[in-house]
């Protein structure tokens, strides 16, 4: 049981870095509001008090990472790297810790959270190693005394704003870049989970980041803090990753400064099974992309759309492979599906699903919250979807996997692009020209051809239409964070 902090700090194999208090200009802060309550999901236990910061103590972030940001790009790419490289190392020496700190305060299994700890510190590790590479250009001249150079800087003072569901990777897949690139950092996370959070700025004071370049502001007011972020002339770039509402609040609001802005929204992932598929495949890549972290991923499936001629022995083994699999504490052994994050949560997983019901689904597995209580809900699959049904246009984040029917090509991507999103999107074939033709007519920015994961720090991540603007991981990532200068020089 974890009832308190004292609790938690004796599951660490290293207690000293559990730490509650913000992150500013290399200083560990207590908030001017005092503290706010974090809470371990799978019960509502208490498990931190973490430092409730005042706007103005945002504004001071940003006023030390401005004031860091230049010294720190002076450093050479080579330089950069090797803090980083450090940084990476001791998130990884502490992976166990770092896993247990965030199911702690987030819920998911301790196999995933230790999963997302090394997705995480792969974005610093790569990162890191592309400090070195940030090349410029030569243009030819367009007269004959002009020599033109295209160089890239940093863009100055970059400002995160990360959710609950990957409180380690979200932070990495935006802090890697904006620190290789020569950018100082002010990262917000989701009031639910500031200890993930917490600890990479201890880390990265141990690696020897120097004060300012790295800055963890927590609060429990998430819009003053977007406001300050968006109204502070010293930031430069906005990243966010979170719902598409909030995403345009942000862009709205980072409208007057003109800056730079990357948003990762919300998805509404189609799962296509076309009659050629492998069918076991197709259900070990629908469990993993539908099911990971409980349904709490912007990638996760939200539509699931199986041919006719396969749409009965799919769902059949879909069930009995699901039924097998078990809901529970996050740190206890053998957990598939930990908590849901809040009430909230449950009531949406339940309202997309009375809503299935009422509109002619049939539940063949699960339907209501686990026996375990408080926000354990079953995996649930209902057969008989369609498009009228709430959760073919919302996004359910949640373990509910609708099975829609469908006859031919045309119809099933004609049904997948009938959304605002664009973010991930799946299918299982095996025929080649009809590989090519989907992968080419999805309207998204990530397509899984035969793959329940495409999440990796090697390849640009992001979506298209109301899913977001720009792409994360990758040698592109980098891009978001540097500003272009063209010299022209007459000779
Ligand atoms: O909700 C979105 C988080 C993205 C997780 C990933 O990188 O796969």
């Amino acid at each position: 049981m974890l009832d308190t902090v004292t609790d938690l700090k004796s599951l660490l194999n290293d207690p000293s870095l559990l730490e509650t208090r913000a992150y500013i200009g290399g200083q560990w802060v207590e908030g001017d509001n005092g503290t706010y309550d974090v809470t371990n999901p799978a019960r509502g236990d208490v498990i931190a008090q973490v430092a409730d910061l005042s706007r103005a103590q945002v504004a001071g972030a940003i006023a030390q990472a401005e004031a860091a940001q230049k010294e720190w790009a002076s450093w050479t790419g080579k330089e950069r790297a090797a803090v980083l490289r450090k940084w990476f190392n001791l998130m990884m020496e502490n992976q166990n810790d770092l896993g247990i700190i965030l199911t702690a305060e987030m819920g998911k299994p301790l196999a995933e959270a230790v999963g997302e700890v090394a997705y995480g510190a792969s974005f610093i590790e790569f990162f890191a190693e592309e400090a070195k590479r940030i090349y410029g250009e030569t243009i030819p001249g367009h007269q004959r005394d002009k020599r033109i150079t295209v160089i890239k800087q940093p863009i100055g003072v970059a400002a995160s704003i990360t959710p609950w569901n990957f409180p380690n990777a979200m932070i990495t897949r935006k802090a890697g870049p904006a620190l290789a690139a020569g950018c100082a950092f002010v990262a917000r996370p989701a009031a639910e989970t500031p200890l993930s959070a917490i600890v990479l700025g201890v880390l990265a004071d141990r690696a020897g980041i120097p004060a300012g370049v790295l800055n963890i502001v927590t609060s429990s007011r998430a819009s003053e803090i977007g406001k300050e972020f968006c109204e502070n002339d010293a930031v430069r770039k906005l990243t966010f990753t979170g719902s598409t509402e909030v995403g345009r609040i942000l862009l709205r609001q980072a409208a007057d400064s003109v800056m730079k802005c990357s948003m990762e929204l919300g998805g509404n992932a189609p799962f296509i099974v076309f009659d050629d598929a492998d069918l076991d495949a197709a259900v070990e890549g629908a469990i993993m992309c539908k099911f990971r972290n409980n349904g709490q991923t912007c990638v996760c499936a939200n539509r699931i759309y199986v041919q006719s001629g396969v749409y009965d022995e799919f769902a059949a083994k879909l069930k009995a492979r699901v039924e097998t699999m078990s809901v529970g504490d996050g740190l206890a052994d053998g957990t598939i599906f930990g908590p849901l994050i809040n009430g909230e949560a449950v009531e949406k997983v339940q309202e997309h699903i009375a809503d299935a019901k009422a509109k002619g689904g049939n539940v063949i597995l699960g339907g209501a919250s686990s026996d375990l209580g408080g926000t354990f809900f079953q995996p649930t699959i209902v057969t008989g979807a369609t498009k009228d049904m709430l959760v073919s246009v919302d996004e359910t984040f949640g373990p509910f996997a609708p099975l829609f029917k469908f006859e031919d090509e045309d119809e099933v991507i004609a049904m997948a692009n009938d959304t605002i999103f664009g973010l991930a999107s799946y299918f299982y074939a095996k025929d080649l020209s009809r590989v090519y033709k989907v992968a080419e007519a999805l309207e998204y920015g990530i397509v899984g051809v035969n793959t329940g994961i495409i999440s990796t720090e090697v390849a640009p991540f992001g979506g298209v239409k109301q899913s977001g603007l720009g792409r994360e991981g990758s040698h592109h990532g980098i891009e978001d964070y540097l500003e272009m200068k063209y010299i022209c020089m007459s000779v």
